[in-house]
């Protein structure tokens, strides 16, 4: 009984967040894994997005908890490799950021490669950078809704930034 308002609530929330983050505004949750930090890829990457014209509004290098990324990696719980992926996640420090503009989940997904470097194209991320799946260098969000969530699970809305980009004009109509 009880708990019933606080989910319709929550799920409002949810809603709304969706709606504000959609057009220029859409956001997606990026994160350079512990192989990328290691093997200095963190300016590389950064570049990328940054040279496409996508604003980056949160960013911070951090070693992720088990249970971050317990939760982050949650719907993947009855993989084999589970385990072995939230270890190393958690191994060092790796960079979470947000990104945000235009059609920015799907384009940052067709920046990073697939999910196995061996089928990215070069010029991709996954594609210039590394070989095996299990290490991939960078994590991005799927899809708007976990994007969404994932926002929301590594960052608190004081560590996001809203700020007027002075080159808008020159990428968007
Ligand atoms: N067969 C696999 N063996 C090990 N790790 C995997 C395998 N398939 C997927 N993964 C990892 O699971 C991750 C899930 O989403 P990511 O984009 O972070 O990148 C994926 C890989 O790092």
């Amino acid at each position: 009984g009880g708990e019933e308002p606080q989910l319709a609530q929550q799920e409002e929330v949810g809603r709304l967040v969706l709606k504000t983050f959609t057009g220029v505004n859409e956001r997606t949750f990026l994160t350079i894994k512990p192989d990328g930090v290691q093997r200095h890829l963190v300016g590389e990457i950064i570049r990328r997005f940054e040279k496409k014209g996508f604003k980056l509004v949160g960013m911070k290098l951090m070693q992720a908890s088990e249970d971050l990324l317990k939760e982050h990696y949650i719907a993947l719980h009855d993989r084999p490799f589970y385990s072995h992926l939230v270890k190393y996640m958690s191994s060092g420090p790796v960079v979470a950021m947000v990104w945000q503009g235009l059609d920015v989940v799907k384009t940052a997904r067709m920046m990073i490669g697939e999910t196995n470097p061996a089928d990215s194209k070069p010029g991709t991320i996954r594609g210039d950078f590394c070989i095996e799946v299990s290490k991939n260098v960078i994590h991005g969000s799927d899809s708007v809704e976990s994007a969404q969530r994932e926002v929301t699970l590594w960052f608190s809305t004081e560590e996001l930034a809203c700020w007027e980009d002075s080159t808008e004009h020159w990428i968007y109509e």
